[in-house]
């Protein structure tokens, strides 16, 4: 289908009834996933240009499609229930999956699970464990959302300066599953070298998937692994010891010299390898975020990356925004692997009928962080968790061209109005700020952030 669009010359493809097409090819691609999904549209602008729709450079999909360098998730340490239907969420049930959310997320007050009755997120950003395919509680399982699909009413529609973007066609409530952001799902050499290739046509579509508490969890593990090690060691030498003490039997005096020793020996019984954190030597099923807060979590290269640039879905049109309307939130469905969550874009606040639904690359914390309910203190801890960690662009796209024919990039600003006086002073402040951001030595390039924002921070990806 979409060689055969290709092989349309640049005059056809601009024909009116392409929209139509382009349609048709969503739906045909996406019926079995998301059936009583609203349809998606392409918003056909007044002034309609050469673009009546949207690059065809893509295969349109909600799922993951799996790098043959990667093997596909295991299933093996999956947690799943045998809850009877709709008991999940019941403050008594002893449900596994629920137990699994809670060590996860109870740290942030969320009792139970992320969704709350009606399906809402509580709370984007935070990892989401869904009921999943070995689970028996059922279909109307109120910890199952993302896996039903979409639900929302969304378009795509060109905008003045970024492009294509994503708009809500009627009111989206705060807290909606809006999508997947499905891709090919790389590991992390296939990702690096893409990034290379990409920059040389200036485009990205890729992801990392580096979340803050993934960092933790795997130090938690590894530090668990680590105190494991060493109470072994440690009682292979007591075991020595004892061996040797049974042979020369010593008076315990408490002030003797030799006591001291002793105690010493306690000591280092007691004694925790550097990197172990407070909570992560008990034997509770201490949660991964808690074990972690009182650390910061050692930076590591993304195990995997998405890449939306040759299949995808309608997420890959998503702006960024330095204020914006939806945020990106792991969730976990058919995989037991703590690097490998869905990508997933729910709103953060109720999102209008035609406003633009944006989410922010940057990944600051004071981005992604801020909350209208004003209750952020109380819900994340002050700890290192957040912040730089969530999920962020692999690279930056100094002139992405998004079109099948070389036209303006949609930072470009094609808008030929004349200027007024105050947006003249506007812009000229604006890329005085962004002049004292850019890093000297910096390799990615910085693109300026056309989201119009009051807060707008001036560049797109964060410096
Ligand atoms: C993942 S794509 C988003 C969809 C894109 N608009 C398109 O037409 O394919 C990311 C690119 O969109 C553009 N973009 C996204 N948000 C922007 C913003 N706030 N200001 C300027 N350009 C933006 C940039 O060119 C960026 O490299």
């Amino acid at each position: 289908m979409h060689d055969h669009i290709n092989s349309y010359t640049p005059h056809m493809r601009t024909y009116p009834q392409m929209r139509l097409v382009y349609e048709a090819m969503i739906r045909e691609n996406t019926v079995a996933d998301e059936p009583h999904a609203p349809h998606i549209k392409i918003h056909s602008n007044d002034n309609d240009d050469e673009d009546p729709t949207p690059p065809w450079e893509f295969y349109y999909t909600n799922h993951m499609l799996l790098s043959p360098s990667l093997s596909p998730p295991s299933l093996l340490n999956l947690t799943s229930c045998a809850c009877p239907p709709g008991q999940c969420h019941l403050p008594k049930s002893s449900c596994p999956c629920r137990a699994l959310q809670q060590s996860h997320t109870g740290a942030y007050d969320i009792s139970g699970f992320m969704y709350d009755p009606s399906g809402l997120l509580k709370k984007p950003g935070l990892p989401v464990f869904e009921c999943n395919s070995l689970c028996g509680c059922g279909e109307e399982c109120r910890n199952r959302v993302v896996s039903k699909g979409r639900k929302c009413n969304v378009m795509l529609k060109k905008t003045d300066k970024k492009g294509w973007g994503v708009f809500a066609c009627e009111l989206i409530p705060k807290g909606t599953f809006i999508g997947i952001y499905s891709g090919e799902l790389l590991g992390h050499e296939e990702s690096e070298e893409r990034a290379i290739k990409y920059d040389q046509f200036g485009r990205t579509y890729l992801f990392d998937i580096d979340w803050w508490y993934i960092d933790a969890e795997l130090d938690a593990k590894e530090a668990k692994e680590k105190q494991q090690k060493h109470k072994e060691t440690l009682k292979s030498t007591e075991e020595k010891e004892s061996a040797l003490h049974e042979q020369t039997p010593i008076d315990v005096d408490l002030d003797s010299p030799r006591s001291t020793v002793d105690r010493g020996n306690a000591n280092v019984k007691q004694a925790k390898p550097h990197s172990i954190s407070s909570d992560s030597d008990s034997d509770s099923s201490s949660s991964s975020s808690s074990s972690s807060s009182s650390s910061k979590p050692k930076r590591r290269p993304s195990k995997y990356t998405i890449d939306a640039y040759h299949a995808g879905n309608f997420t890959r049109f998503l702006n960024h925004s330095c204020d914006p309307n939806a945020a990106l939130t792991p969730v976990y469905i058919d995989v037991d692997e703590i690097e490998r969550p869905l990508l997933t874009i729910f709103s953060k606040r109720h999102i209008h009928p035609h406003e633009e639904i944006t989410f922010s690359y940057s990944g600051d914390p004071d981005v992604d962080d801020d909350d209208e309910d004003g209750d952020l203190n109380k819900i994340h801890p002050p700890t290192p968790k957040r912040g730089k960690h969530v999920p962020k662009p692999q690279y930056n796209n100094p002139n992405p061209n998004h079109h099948h024919k070389p036209r303006s990039s949609p930072n470009t600003n094609t808008n030929t109005k004349t200027k007024t006086k105050a947006e003249t002073e506007t812009e000229t402040k604006t890329k005085k700020k962004k002049k004292k951001k850019g890093k000297k030595g910096d390799a990615r390039v910085h693109v300026d952030c056309e989201c119009g924002a009051a807060k707008c921070k001036g560049t797109i990806w964060r410096q």
